[in-house]
Protein backbone atom coordinates (compact mmCIF):
# COMPACT_ATOMS: atom_id res chain seq x y z
CA UNK A 1 0.00 0.00 0.00
CA UNK A 2 0.95 3.44 0.05
CA UNK A 3 3.95 2.42 0.85
CA UNK A 4 6.55 0.69 -1.29
CA UNK A 5 8.00 3.44 -0.11
CA UNK A 6 7.95 5.18 4.06
CA UNK A 7 7.42 8.44 2.26
CA UNK A 8 4.48 9.61 4.16
CA UNK A 9 2.23 11.31 0.64
CA UNK A 10 2.75 14.75 1.33
CA UNK A 11 6.49 14.17 0.70
CA UNK A 12 5.35 12.45 -2.75
CA UNK A 13 6.65 14.78 -6.02
CA UNK A 14 2.79 14.63 -7.27
CA UNK A 15 1.83 16.16 -3.75
CA UNK A 16 3.91 19.34 -3.84
CA UNK A 17 3.03 19.30 -7.99
CA UNK A 18 -0.92 19.27 -7.13
CA UNK A 19 -0.34 22.40 -3.86
CA UNK A 20 1.19 24.13 -6.46
CA UNK A 21 -1.42 23.55 -9.32
CA UNK A 22 -3.82 23.79 -6.63
CA UNK A 23 -2.53 27.85 -6.15
CA UNK A 24 -3.31 27.93 -9.73
CA UNK A 25 -6.77 26.41 -9.67
CA UNK A 26 -7.74 28.30 -5.79
CA UNK A 27 -9.85 31.39 -7.39
CA UNK A 28 -11.16 29.84 -10.52
CA UNK A 29 -14.84 29.84 -10.44
CA UNK A 30 -16.45 26.48 -11.11
CA UNK A 31 -19.05 28.56 -13.56
CA UNK A 32 -15.51 29.76 -15.58
CA UNK A 33 -14.55 26.39 -15.67
CA UNK A 34 -17.54 24.97 -16.94
CA UNK A 35 -17.61 28.64 -19.60
CA UNK A 36 -13.89 27.39 -20.53
CA UNK A 37 -14.54 23.80 -20.98
CA UNK A 38 -18.06 22.73 -22.31
CA UNK A 39 -17.15 19.55 -23.22
CA UNK A 40 -16.73 18.96 -18.88
CA UNK A 41 -19.89 16.41 -19.58
CA UNK A 42 -17.90 14.21 -21.70
CA UNK A 43 -14.42 14.61 -20.19
CA UNK A 44 -15.48 13.80 -16.56
CA UNK A 45 -18.64 11.38 -16.92
CA UNK A 46 -18.15 8.03 -16.39
CA UNK A 47 -21.12 5.03 -16.45
CA UNK A 48 -20.47 1.40 -14.74
CA UNK A 49 -22.84 -1.57 -13.60
CA UNK A 50 -26.11 0.70 -13.82
CA UNK A 51 -24.66 4.00 -12.63
CA UNK A 52 -23.43 6.88 -14.24
CA UNK A 53 -20.46 8.67 -11.71
CA UNK A 54 -20.52 12.59 -12.91
CA UNK A 55 -17.77 14.55 -11.71
CA UNK A 56 -17.69 17.48 -13.61
CA UNK A 57 -18.58 19.95 -11.05
CA UNK A 58 -15.87 19.10 -8.76
CA UNK A 59 -12.99 21.84 -9.20
CA UNK A 60 -10.34 20.47 -11.41
CA UNK A 61 -9.21 19.83 -14.86
CA UNK A 62 -7.53 17.59 -16.72
CA UNK A 63 -3.93 18.63 -15.21
CA UNK A 64 -5.70 18.14 -11.74
CA UNK A 65 -6.69 14.76 -12.88
CA UNK A 66 -3.28 14.10 -14.49
CA UNK A 67 -1.43 15.16 -11.43
CA UNK A 68 -4.05 13.15 -9.06
CA UNK A 69 -3.60 9.82 -11.36
CA UNK A 70 0.62 10.26 -11.22
CA UNK A 71 -0.47 10.82 -6.65
CA UNK A 72 -2.52 7.75 -6.96
CA UNK A 73 0.45 5.47 -8.64
CA UNK A 74 3.55 7.10 -6.27
CA UNK A 75 1.40 6.19 -3.74
CA UNK A 76 0.87 2.52 -4.80
CA UNK A 77 -2.73 2.53 -5.92
CA UNK A 78 -2.63 0.03 -8.36
CA UNK A 79 -0.25 -2.23 -5.83
CA UNK A 80 -2.67 -1.64 -2.91
CA UNK A 81 -5.90 -2.63 -4.91
CA UNK A 82 -4.32 -6.18 -5.97
CA UNK A 83 -3.26 -6.66 -2.60
CA UNK A 84 -6.58 -5.89 -0.83
CA UNK A 85 -8.53 -8.47 -3.33
CA UNK A 86 -5.97 -11.08 -3.01
CA UNK A 87 -6.26 -11.22 0.58
CA UNK A 88 -2.92 -9.91 2.00
CA UNK A 89 -2.58 -8.66 5.34
CA UNK A 90 -3.87 -4.57 4.62
CA UNK A 91 -5.43 -4.66 8.12
CA UNK A 92 -1.90 -4.08 9.49
CA UNK A 93 -2.76 -3.25 13.10
CA UNK A 94 -4.92 -6.00 13.32
CA UNK A 95 -2.66 -8.35 11.04
CA UNK A 96 -5.32 -9.31 8.99
CA UNK A 97 -7.10 -9.30 5.38
CA UNK A 98 -10.11 -7.28 4.57
CA UNK A 99 -11.56 -9.71 2.52
CA UNK A 100 -15.30 -8.34 2.27
CA UNK A 101 -14.85 -8.54 -1.67
CA UNK A 102 -14.72 -12.37 -1.04
CA UNK A 103 -18.32 -12.50 0.64
CA UNK A 104 -19.46 -11.66 -3.33
CA UNK A 105 -17.40 -13.62 -5.50
CA UNK A 106 -19.73 -16.06 -7.46
CA UNK A 107 -19.65 -19.81 -6.40
CA UNK A 108 -17.34 -21.06 -9.29
CA UNK A 109 -14.71 -18.46 -8.47
CA UNK A 110 -11.43 -19.47 -6.28
CA UNK A 111 -9.45 -17.55 -3.92
CA UNK A 112 -6.81 -19.09 -2.25
CA UNK A 113 -5.78 -17.26 1.15
CA UNK A 114 -3.04 -18.41 2.57
CA UNK A 115 -2.83 -21.74 1.30
CA UNK A 116 -6.72 -21.99 1.68
CA UNK A 117 -9.64 -21.66 -0.87
CA UNK A 118 -12.23 -19.53 0.84
CA UNK A 119 -15.24 -19.29 -1.78
CA UNK A 120 -16.78 -22.49 -0.79
CA UNK A 121 -16.69 -21.47 2.48
CA UNK A 122 -18.48 -18.48 1.66
CA UNK A 123 -21.38 -20.26 -0.22
CA UNK A 124 -21.66 -22.55 2.59
CA UNK A 125 -22.73 -19.43 4.81
CA UNK A 126 -24.74 -18.71 2.19
CA UNK A 127 -26.67 -21.68 1.93
CA UNK A 128 -26.96 -21.71 5.85
CA UNK A 129 -28.93 -18.48 5.61
CA UNK A 130 -30.39 -19.73 3.26
CA UNK A 131 -32.04 -22.74 4.87
CA UNK A 132 -33.10 -20.23 7.66
CA UNK A 133 -35.09 -17.68 5.21
CA UNK A 134 -36.80 -20.68 3.27
CA UNK A 135 -38.03 -21.69 6.90
CA UNK A 136 -39.36 -18.02 7.86
CA UNK A 137 -40.56 -17.59 4.75
CA UNK A 138 -42.28 -21.10 4.11
CA UNK A 139 -44.01 -20.10 7.60
CA UNK A 140 -42.65 -23.31 9.03
CA UNK A 141 -40.34 -21.75 11.72
CA UNK A 142 -42.96 -21.82 14.66
CA UNK A 143 -42.11 -20.16 18.33
CA UNK A 144 -42.24 -22.12 21.25
CA UNK A 145 -45.74 -22.01 21.83
CA UNK A 146 -46.37 -23.40 18.64
CA UNK A 147 -47.18 -20.25 16.21
CA UNK A 148 -46.22 -19.10 12.99
CA UNK A 149 -42.87 -16.27 13.24
CA UNK A 150 -44.36 -12.76 11.48
CA UNK A 151 -41.88 -10.61 12.94
CA UNK A 152 -37.87 -10.32 13.40
CA UNK A 153 -36.60 -7.84 15.48
CA UNK A 154 -32.37 -7.56 14.61
CA UNK A 155 -30.82 -6.41 17.86
CA UNK A 156 -27.34 -4.65 16.48
CA UNK A 157 -25.75 -2.11 16.58
CA UNK A 158 -22.63 -0.05 14.07
CA UNK A 159 -22.05 -2.76 10.92
CA UNK A 160 -24.70 -4.85 12.68
CA UNK A 161 -27.35 -2.87 12.13
CA UNK A 162 -26.80 -0.03 9.87
CA UNK A 163 -25.70 -1.79 6.45
CA UNK A 164 -29.11 -4.16 7.24
CA UNK A 165 -30.96 -1.41 7.88
CA UNK A 166 -30.05 0.87 5.16
CA UNK A 167 -30.82 -1.89 2.47
CA UNK A 168 -33.64 -3.64 3.62
CA UNK A 169 -35.49 -0.12 3.76
CA UNK A 170 -33.68 0.69 0.59
CA UNK A 171 -35.32 -2.43 -1.31
CA UNK A 172 -38.40 -3.05 0.41
CA UNK A 173 -40.48 -2.70 -2.49
CA UNK A 174 -38.16 -6.19 -3.83
CA UNK A 175 -40.42 -8.19 -1.43
CA UNK A 176 -40.93 -11.39 -3.05
CA UNK A 177 -44.86 -11.96 -3.66
CA UNK A 178 -45.89 -15.60 -1.61
CA UNK A 179 -44.29 -15.79 0.93
CA UNK A 180 -45.66 -16.24 4.47
CA UNK A 181 -45.13 -12.70 5.35
CA UNK A 182 -42.01 -11.83 7.72
CA UNK A 183 -41.79 -8.01 9.10
CA UNK A 184 -38.11 -7.26 9.95
CA UNK A 185 -37.51 -4.37 12.65
CA UNK A 186 -34.28 -2.97 13.90
CA UNK A 187 -32.94 -2.09 17.46
CA UNK A 188 -29.94 -0.53 18.20
CA UNK A 189 -29.59 2.13 21.08
CA UNK A 190 -28.25 0.68 24.43
CA UNK A 191 -30.96 2.87 26.17
CA UNK A 192 -33.51 0.42 24.97
CA UNK A 193 -35.98 3.04 23.37
CA UNK A 194 -36.51 1.06 20.26
CA UNK A 195 -36.80 -2.17 21.85
CA UNK A 196 -39.37 -1.10 24.64
CA UNK A 197 -41.26 0.08 21.20
CA UNK A 198 -41.46 -3.14 19.95
CA UNK A 199 -41.97 -5.02 23.36
CA UNK A 200 -45.31 -3.17 23.50
CA UNK A 201 -46.32 -3.77 20.22
CA UNK A 202 -45.43 -7.14 18.93
CA UNK A 203 -46.76 -10.46 20.36
CA UNK A 204 -43.47 -12.60 21.77
CA UNK A 205 -45.35 -15.58 20.35
CA UNK A 206 -44.35 -14.46 17.21
CA UNK A 207 -41.53 -12.73 17.53
CA UNK A 208 -37.97 -13.63 17.05
CA UNK A 209 -34.96 -11.74 17.19
CA UNK A 210 -32.00 -12.06 15.91
CA UNK A 211 -28.54 -11.25 17.97
CA UNK A 212 -26.56 -9.64 15.68
CA UNK A 213 -22.76 -8.86 16.61
CA UNK A 214 -19.16 -9.80 14.88
CA UNK A 215 -17.27 -10.13 18.45
CA UNK A 216 -20.63 -11.05 20.44
CA UNK A 217 -19.26 -8.51 23.40
CA UNK A 218 -20.65 -5.54 22.10
CA UNK A 219 -22.73 -4.01 25.77
CA UNK A 220 -25.78 -2.15 23.29
CA UNK A 221 -26.64 -5.48 21.41
CA UNK A 222 -26.31 -7.89 24.91
CA UNK A 223 -27.76 -5.75 26.92
CA UNK A 224 -30.72 -5.02 24.09
CA UNK A 225 -30.71 -8.98 23.88
CA UNK A 226 -30.93 -9.67 27.75
CA UNK A 227 -34.08 -7.95 27.55
CA UNK A 228 -35.39 -9.00 24.97
CA UNK A 229 -34.86 -12.61 26.92
CA UNK A 230 -36.56 -11.92 30.20
CA UNK A 231 -39.46 -10.62 27.93
CA UNK A 232 -39.80 -13.70 26.47
CA UNK A 233 -39.09 -15.99 29.01
CA UNK A 234 -41.28 -13.82 31.22
CA UNK A 235 -44.32 -13.74 28.86
CA UNK A 236 -43.97 -17.72 27.26
CA UNK A 237 -42.94 -20.04 29.97
CA UNK A 238 -45.91 -19.50 31.68
CA UNK A 239 -48.14 -19.33 28.53
CA UNK A 240 -51.23 -21.58 28.83
CA UNK A 241 -51.75 -24.70 30.98
CA UNK A 242 -48.66 -26.92 30.33
CA UNK A 243 -45.40 -24.79 31.43
CA UNK A 244 -42.70 -24.15 28.14
CA UNK A 245 -38.95 -24.25 29.48
CA UNK A 246 -36.95 -21.34 29.24
CA UNK A 247 -34.42 -23.40 26.73
CA UNK A 248 -36.75 -23.91 24.52
CA UNK A 249 -38.34 -20.13 24.39
CA UNK A 250 -34.79 -19.33 24.13
CA UNK A 251 -33.89 -21.94 21.26
CA UNK A 252 -36.90 -21.07 19.55
CA UNK A 253 -36.55 -17.15 19.46
CA UNK A 254 -33.08 -16.28 18.83
CA UNK A 255 -30.65 -16.82 15.85
CA UNK A 256 -27.53 -15.66 16.27
CA UNK A 257 -25.18 -13.90 13.69
CA UNK A 258 -21.17 -13.24 14.60
CA UNK A 259 -17.62 -14.51 13.97
CA UNK A 260 -17.58 -16.08 17.42
CA UNK A 261 -19.81 -19.15 17.86
CA UNK A 262 -18.07 -20.20 21.06
CA UNK A 263 -19.82 -16.77 22.83
CA UNK A 264 -22.84 -17.29 20.88
CA UNK A 265 -23.09 -21.12 22.15
CA UNK A 266 -22.03 -19.24 25.73
CA UNK A 267 -25.03 -17.27 25.43
CA UNK A 268 -27.44 -19.92 24.85
CA UNK A 269 -27.86 -19.52 21.10
CA UNK A 270 -28.74 -23.04 19.72
CA UNK A 271 -25.94 -24.54 17.22
CA UNK A 272 -28.20 -24.83 14.50
CA UNK A 273 -29.36 -21.26 15.16
CA UNK A 274 -26.22 -20.16 14.70
CA UNK A 275 -25.29 -18.31 11.62
CA UNK A 276 -20.96 -17.25 11.39
CA UNK A 277 -18.99 -15.54 9.66
CA UNK A 278 -14.94 -14.97 10.00
CA UNK A 279 -12.44 -12.12 11.71
CA UNK A 280 -11.54 -11.41 8.03
CA UNK A 281 -14.70 -9.38 7.55
CA UNK A 282 -14.81 -6.03 9.10
CA UNK A 283 -18.14 -4.67 10.67
CA UNK A 284 -18.92 -1.93 9.17
CA UNK A 285 -18.04 -4.58 5.71
CA UNK A 286 -20.37 -7.06 6.64
CA UNK A 287 -23.32 -6.66 5.05
CA UNK A 288 -22.51 -9.08 2.20
CA UNK A 289 -22.66 -11.73 4.37
CA UNK A 290 -24.16 -13.70 7.18
CA UNK A 291 -25.19 -10.42 8.83
CA UNK A 292 -26.96 -9.25 5.84
CA UNK A 293 -30.12 -11.77 7.01
CA UNK A 294 -32.38 -9.49 7.17
CA UNK A 295 -31.76 -8.22 4.00
CA UNK A 296 -32.38 -11.50 2.68
CA UNK A 297 -35.49 -11.83 5.28
CA UNK A 298 -36.56 -8.88 3.28
CA UNK A 299 -36.02 -9.19 -0.29
CA UNK A 300 -35.39 -12.94 -0.69
CA UNK A 301 -32.24 -14.93 -1.38
CA UNK A 302 -32.46 -15.01 -4.82
CA UNK A 303 -32.25 -11.01 -4.92
CA UNK A 304 -29.84 -11.22 -2.35
CA UNK A 305 -27.63 -12.96 -4.52
CA UNK A 306 -28.58 -10.02 -6.72
CA UNK A 307 -27.05 -7.68 -4.49
CA UNK A 308 -23.51 -9.49 -4.35
CA UNK A 309 -23.27 -10.01 -7.96
CA UNK A 310 -23.94 -6.33 -8.38
CA UNK A 311 -21.02 -5.45 -5.45
CA UNK A 312 -19.06 -8.06 -8.05
CA UNK A 313 -19.52 -6.22 -10.70
CA UNK A 314 -18.05 -2.94 -8.94
CA UNK A 315 -15.17 -5.06 -7.20
CA UNK A 316 -14.01 -6.32 -10.95
CA UNK A 317 -14.43 -3.22 -12.60
CA UNK A 318 -12.21 -1.93 -9.53
CA UNK A 319 -9.57 -4.31 -10.25
CA UNK A 320 -9.66 -4.08 -14.00
CA UNK A 321 -9.84 -0.22 -14.99
CA UNK A 322 -7.49 1.97 -15.88
CA UNK A 323 -7.14 4.67 -13.25
CA UNK A 324 -8.78 7.20 -15.91
CA UNK A 325 -11.81 4.85 -16.42
CA UNK A 326 -11.82 3.51 -12.50
CA UNK A 327 -15.08 5.23 -10.50
CA UNK A 328 -13.92 4.12 -7.32
CA UNK A 329 -10.35 5.67 -7.95
CA UNK A 330 -12.17 8.74 -9.42
CA UNK A 331 -14.01 9.68 -6.24
CA UNK A 332 -11.85 9.37 -4.01
CA UNK A 333 -9.48 11.67 -6.33
CA UNK A 334 -12.17 13.59 -5.93
CA UNK A 335 -12.22 13.25 -2.20
CA UNK A 336 -8.73 13.56 -2.12
CA UNK A 337 -8.08 17.03 -4.30
CA UNK A 338 -11.09 18.90 -1.95
CA UNK A 339 -9.64 17.89 1.43
CA UNK A 340 -5.74 18.25 0.71
CA UNK A 341 -5.88 20.90 -1.82
CA UNK A 342 -8.52 22.87 -2.02
CA UNK A 343 -8.96 22.51 1.79
CA UNK A 344 -12.69 21.53 1.69
CA UNK A 345 -13.17 19.01 4.59
CA UNK A 346 -17.19 18.91 5.41
CA UNK A 347 -18.92 16.15 2.87
CA UNK A 348 -22.55 16.24 2.73
CA UNK A 349 -24.85 13.04 1.44
CA UNK A 350 -27.41 13.64 -0.55
CA UNK A 351 -29.97 11.16 -1.88
CA UNK A 352 -33.20 12.23 -3.91
CA UNK A 353 -34.88 8.90 -2.99
CA UNK A 354 -36.72 7.69 0.06
CA UNK A 355 -36.26 4.53 -0.20
CA UNK A 356 -32.30 5.73 0.39
CA UNK A 357 -32.83 7.70 3.54
CA UNK A 358 -30.85 5.83 5.64
CA UNK A 359 -27.98 5.36 3.00
CA UNK A 360 -25.91 8.96 4.32
CA UNK A 361 -26.12 6.85 8.17
CA UNK A 362 -24.83 4.34 6.87
CA UNK A 363 -21.55 5.84 5.09
CA UNK A 364 -21.25 7.74 8.03
CA UNK A 365 -19.76 4.94 9.36
CA UNK A 366 -18.00 3.67 6.52
CA UNK A 367 -16.25 6.34 5.93
CA UNK A 368 -15.48 8.23 9.06
CA UNK A 369 -14.70 5.03 11.12
CA UNK A 370 -12.61 3.53 8.06
CA UNK A 371 -10.75 7.09 7.77
CA UNK A 372 -10.87 9.01 10.58
CA UNK A 373 -7.22 8.29 11.75
CA UNK A 374 -4.26 10.75 12.31
CA UNK A 375 -1.39 7.60 12.07
CA UNK A 376 -0.18 6.33 9.25
CA UNK A 377 -0.10 2.77 8.89
CA UNK A 378 3.76 2.08 10.36
CA UNK A 379 2.37 4.66 13.43
CA UNK A 380 3.78 7.92 12.69
CA UNK A 381 1.20 10.78 13.58
CA UNK A 382 0.67 12.44 10.15
CA UNK A 383 0.55 16.51 9.60
CA UNK A 384 -2.31 16.76 6.67
CA UNK A 385 -6.35 16.20 6.53
CA UNK A 386 -8.08 12.85 5.94
CA UNK A 387 -11.82 12.15 6.06
CA UNK A 388 -13.84 15.13 6.00
CA UNK A 389 -16.53 15.43 8.04
CA UNK A 390 -19.70 13.55 6.86
CA UNK A 391 -23.21 13.56 7.35
CA UNK A 392 -26.03 13.79 5.02
CA UNK A 393 -29.94 13.52 5.13
CA UNK A 394 -32.74 13.00 2.08
CA UNK A 395 -31.83 15.81 -0.33
CA UNK A 396 -35.35 17.24 -0.83
CA UNK A 397 -35.86 17.33 2.73
CA UNK A 398 -32.62 18.63 3.35
CA UNK A 399 -33.30 21.57 0.83
CA UNK A 400 -36.15 22.67 3.87
CA UNK A 401 -32.84 21.98 6.56
CA UNK A 402 -29.16 23.15 6.19
CA UNK A 403 -28.95 23.72 1.94
CA UNK A 404 -28.98 27.57 3.29
CA UNK A 405 -25.92 26.79 4.74
CA UNK A 406 -24.85 25.30 1.42
CA UNK A 407 -25.57 28.05 -0.49
CA UNK A 408 -25.11 31.05 1.86
CA UNK A 409 -23.12 30.05 4.66
CA UNK A 410 -18.83 30.75 5.37
CA UNK A 411 -18.11 26.72 4.46
CA UNK A 412 -17.23 25.39 1.95
CA UNK A 413 -18.74 21.60 1.45
CA UNK A 414 -18.47 19.02 -1.24
CA UNK A 415 -22.18 17.27 -2.14
CA UNK A 416 -22.34 14.28 -3.11
CA UNK A 417 -26.34 13.94 -4.90
CA UNK A 418 -27.89 10.40 -5.69
CA UNK A 419 -30.79 9.62 -7.41
CA UNK A 420 -32.39 7.11 -9.56
CA UNK A 421 -33.35 7.85 -13.37
CA UNK A 422 -36.07 5.27 -13.91
CA UNK A 423 -38.80 4.86 -10.82
CA UNK A 424 -42.55 3.68 -10.40
CA UNK A 425 -42.68 1.73 -13.58
CA UNK A 426 -43.89 -1.19 -11.58
CA UNK A 427 -47.36 0.47 -10.08
CA UNK A 428 -49.97 -1.08 -11.19
CA UNK A 429 -52.52 1.44 -11.20
CA UNK A 430 -52.06 4.02 -14.59
CA UNK A 431 -53.36 7.25 -12.60
CA UNK A 432 -51.38 6.44 -9.68
CA UNK A 433 -48.15 5.75 -11.47
CA UNK A 434 -48.71 8.81 -13.62
CA UNK A 435 -48.77 11.03 -10.29
CA UNK A 436 -45.62 8.96 -8.88
CA UNK A 437 -43.67 9.66 -12.13
CA UNK A 438 -44.41 13.65 -11.94
CA UNK A 439 -43.07 12.97 -8.32
CA UNK A 440 -39.94 11.57 -9.62
CA UNK A 441 -39.32 13.98 -12.30
CA UNK A 442 -39.88 16.78 -9.66
CA UNK A 443 -37.54 15.24 -7.51
CA UNK A 444 -35.08 14.93 -10.32
CA UNK A 445 -35.55 18.66 -11.51
CA UNK A 446 -34.86 19.55 -7.72
CA UNK A 447 -31.82 17.09 -7.39
CA UNK A 448 -30.12 18.59 -11.00
CA UNK A 449 -31.08 22.30 -10.08
CA UNK A 450 -29.58 21.66 -6.62
CA UNK A 451 -26.27 21.40 -8.06
CA UNK A 452 -26.05 23.83 -10.67
CA UNK A 453 -26.85 26.57 -8.35
CA UNK A 454 -24.50 25.34 -6.01
CA UNK A 455 -22.03 26.00 -8.98
CA UNK A 456 -22.96 28.77 -10.42
CA UNK A 457 -24.90 30.88 -7.60
CA UNK A 458 -26.74 33.62 -8.43
CA UNK A 459 -25.89 33.33 -12.08
CA UNK A 460 -28.25 30.25 -12.46
CA UNK A 461 -31.04 32.85 -13.13
CA UNK A 462 -31.31 34.09 -16.66
CA UNK A 463 -32.94 37.65 -15.46
CA UNK A 464 -29.56 38.96 -13.75
CA UNK A 465 -30.81 42.01 -12.60
CA UNK A 466 -29.09 43.96 -9.19
CA UNK A 467 -29.80 41.69 -6.10
CA UNK A 468 -29.22 42.76 -2.58
CA UNK A 469 -26.55 41.10 -0.93
CA UNK A 470 -28.62 39.03 1.53
CA UNK A 471 -30.04 37.61 -1.83
CA UNK A 472 -26.52 36.83 -3.25
CA UNK A 473 -25.52 33.06 -3.54
CA UNK A 474 -21.77 33.18 -4.34
CA UNK A 475 -21.96 29.64 -5.47
CA UNK A 476 -18.78 27.34 -6.61
CA UNK A 477 -19.40 24.45 -4.42
CA UNK A 478 -18.32 20.98 -5.58
CA UNK A 479 -20.48 18.82 -5.96
CA UNK A 480 -20.56 14.76 -7.23
CA UNK A 481 -23.96 13.46 -9.14
CA UNK A 482 -24.35 9.83 -9.03
CA UNK A 483 -27.08 8.57 -11.46
CA UNK A 484 -28.63 5.10 -10.36
CA UNK A 485 -30.15 3.34 -13.92
CA UNK A 486 -32.79 2.62 -11.46
CA UNK A 487 -32.82 1.33 -7.67
CA UNK A 488 -32.78 -2.56 -7.50
CA UNK A 489 -30.87 -5.01 -5.88
CA UNK A 490 -27.66 -4.73 -7.78
CA UNK A 491 -26.91 -1.35 -8.83
CA UNK A 492 -27.34 -0.51 -4.89
CA UNK A 493 -24.98 -3.57 -4.53
CA UNK A 494 -22.47 -1.13 -6.83
CA UNK A 495 -23.30 2.17 -5.45
CA UNK A 496 -21.87 0.24 -1.97
CA UNK A 497 -19.22 -1.07 -3.53
CA UNK A 498 -18.08 1.97 -5.49
CA UNK A 499 -18.11 3.72 -1.59
CA UNK A 500 -16.32 1.08 0.00
CA UNK A 501 -13.41 0.94 -2.53
CA UNK A 502 -13.51 5.23 -2.47
CA UNK A 503 -12.57 4.85 1.06
CA UNK A 504 -9.87 2.40 0.18
CA UNK A 505 -7.95 4.43 -2.13
CA UNK A 506 -8.04 7.01 -0.10
CA UNK A 507 -6.59 5.62 2.91
CA UNK A 508 -3.85 4.12 0.82
CA UNK A 509 -3.21 7.30 -0.83
CA UNK A 510 -3.60 8.79 3.21
CA UNK A 511 -1.34 6.21 4.33
CA UNK A 512 -3.44 5.08 6.72
CA UNK A 513 -5.34 1.67 8.23
CA UNK A 514 -8.82 1.95 6.87
CA UNK A 515 -9.63 -1.15 8.64
CA UNK A 516 -9.38 -0.77 12.18
CA UNK A 517 -11.37 1.51 14.66
CA UNK A 518 -9.06 2.02 18.14
CA UNK A 519 -10.37 5.52 18.41
CA UNK A 520 -13.94 3.37 19.40
CA UNK A 521 -12.17 1.65 21.86
CA UNK A 522 -11.24 3.42 24.43
CA UNK A 523 -14.56 5.25 24.84
CA UNK A 524 -16.36 1.37 25.46
CA UNK A 525 -13.35 1.10 27.85
CA UNK A 526 -13.82 4.78 29.88
CA UNK A 527 -17.79 3.48 29.47
CA UNK A 528 -16.87 0.22 31.53
CA UNK A 529 -15.19 2.09 34.40
CA UNK A 530 -17.84 4.76 34.45
CA UNK A 531 -20.69 2.21 34.81
CA UNK A 532 -19.06 1.24 37.89
CA UNK A 533 -18.57 4.58 39.88
CA UNK A 534 -21.91 4.79 38.69
CA UNK A 535 -23.14 1.79 40.69
CA UNK A 536 -21.35 2.95 43.69
CA UNK A 537 -18.49 0.33 42.63
CA UNK A 538 -15.67 2.63 41.86
CA UNK A 539 -13.81 5.41 43.34
CA UNK A 540 -15.66 8.34 42.34
CA UNK A 541 -12.53 11.34 43.55
CA UNK A 542 -10.51 9.78 40.10
CA UNK A 543 -13.44 11.77 37.98
CA UNK A 544 -12.69 14.86 36.55
CA UNK A 545 -14.99 17.68 37.99
CA UNK A 546 -17.22 17.77 35.34
CA UNK A 547 -17.53 14.16 35.01
CA UNK A 548 -18.10 13.70 39.03
CA UNK A 549 -20.36 16.65 38.67
CA UNK A 550 -22.61 14.79 36.06
CA UNK A 551 -22.73 11.83 37.96
CA UNK A 552 -23.62 13.63 41.35
CA UNK A 553 -26.53 15.16 39.22
CA UNK A 554 -28.12 11.30 38.26
CA UNK A 555 -27.31 10.01 41.73
CA UNK A 556 -29.15 13.01 43.36
CA UNK A 557 -32.09 12.63 40.35
CA UNK A 558 -32.25 8.77 41.87
CA UNK A 559 -32.56 9.89 45.58
CA UNK A 560 -36.50 12.35 44.08
O1 LIG B 1 -20.79 -6.41 15.48
P1 LIG B 1 -20.25 -5.99 16.78
O2 LIG B 1 -19.02 -6.76 17.19
O3 LIG B 1 -21.30 -6.00 17.85
O4 LIG B 1 -19.77 -4.52 16.62
C1 LIG B 1 -20.64 -3.47 16.35
C2 LIG B 1 -19.90 -2.20 16.13
O5 LIG B 1 -19.21 -1.92 17.33
C3 LIG B 1 -18.18 -1.05 17.35
O6 LIG B 1 -18.00 -0.30 18.41
C4 LIG B 1 -17.35 -0.79 16.16
O7 LIG B 1 -16.85 0.51 16.18
C5 LIG B 1 -18.11 -1.02 14.89
O8 LIG B 1 -17.20 -1.11 13.83
C6 LIG B 1 -18.94 -2.27 14.96
O9 LIG B 1 -19.63 -2.43 13.75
Amino acid sequence: MASASSATPDTLPAWQTLKHHAETLQHVHLKTLFGTEPSRWESFTRQVAGLTLDLSKQRWDDDTLEHLFTLASEAGVPSAIEALLSGKRVNVSENRPALHTALRLPDDATLEVEGEDIVAAVHESLAQMERLVSRLHAGQWRGATGKPIRHVVNLGVGGSDLGPLMVTHALADFRPKDIHPVEVHFASTMDGSQLADYLSRLNPETTIFVLSSKSFTTIDTLSNANTAREWLLSRLTQHGATPISAELVVRQHFIGVSASPEKMTEWGIADDHQLTFWEWVGGRYSLWGTIGLPIALVVGMANFREFLAGAHAMDRHFAEAEMAENLPVLLALAGIWNVNFLDIRAHSILPYDGRLEYFAAYLEQLEMESNGKSVTRQGQPINYSTCPVLWGQLGPNAQHAFYQLLHQGTQPVVCDFIAPLKRYDEVEDPDTRRHLKTQHRLALANCFAQSRVLMLGDDALEDDGPRPEHKRYRGNQPSTTVLLDQLTPATLGSLIALYEHKVFVQAVIWDINPFDQWGVELGKQIATDTQKIIDHEGDLSRMDASSKGLIEAFWASEQE
